[in-house]
């Protein structure tokens, strides 16, 4: 039988919309640790907001490029994930896998074949990686903009390695990706919002609905 699909609702702000989540289903939910995201929520916040998700849904927390000290602090409210979402090469992975002590999720863009080739050399030394949009040049952040990228590309992925798929995911689109693209999950966050930053209800329900009705 084939793995049941993962999803993620990422850049949760709120105890509201973290019941949302789970109260729809989803298998995971993603805090951004970014200040230069409209979806940052602090260390305070994260602390919170982790354990009230403790043992009733999966926690990923997003850093972008951290140091070590960033890395201690994050894992030590006991998330299950770290998500790496900037520029870290494999053997930075390598070391914050090593250090952290929680899973680490890396986020890759993809933008052409090449992005796609070095794909595998990540997924070796990760727990996961996410595949996402390469963000144009000059945005102030490297992901969380609502942009798709050309799925075709995967066509070139070696296929013994799972991923899970983002970027520009949304309600109306969720099922074509799965069924084209064949991910181990898929996350989203623009997609659910009604403002950047403003998570919606309905959204997020009609996301779920519409993901495991495609598997
Ligand atoms: O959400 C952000 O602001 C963000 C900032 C920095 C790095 C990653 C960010 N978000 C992640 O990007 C993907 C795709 O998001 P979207 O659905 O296209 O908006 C997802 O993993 C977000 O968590």
């Amino acid at each position: 039988m084939a793995d049941p699909l993962i999803v993620k609702i990422c850049g949760i702000k709120t105890y509201d919309m973290l019941e949302v989540a789970i109260a729809a289903g989803a298998d995971m939910v993603g805090f951004m640790h970014f200040p230069r995201s409209p979806r940052h929520v602090s260390v305070d916040e994260l602390s919170g907001l982790i354990s009230a998700a403790r043992g009733r849904i999966q926690t990923c927390v997003v850093l972008v490029n951290p140091d070590n000290s960033s890395v201690a602090e994050v894992a030590a409210f006991g998330p299950d994930w770290i998500q790496l979402h900037g520029p870290e090469s494999p053997h930075r992975v390598e070391a914050i896998r090593g250090e952290a002590g929680v899973e680490i999720m890396k986020a890759l863009p993809i933008g052409s074949a090449e992005d796609v080739a070095h794909v595998a050399g990540f997924a070796a030394v990760a727990d996961r990686v996410l595949l996402d949009a390469k963000p144009p040049k000059g945005a102030d952040r490297p992901g969380g903009l609502g942009e798709a990228f050309d799925w075709s590309l995967l066509e070139a992925l070696d296929p013994s390695v799972p991923f899970m798929l983002s970027g520009g995911l949304t309600p109306d689109n969720v099922a074509d990706a799965i069924a084209r693209v064949k991910p181990l999950g898929v996350d989203v966050s623009s997609g659910v919002e009604r403002a950047p930053g403003v998570k919606d209800k309905k959204l997020i329900e009609a996301f779920i609905r519409n993901a495991r009705a495609a598997v």
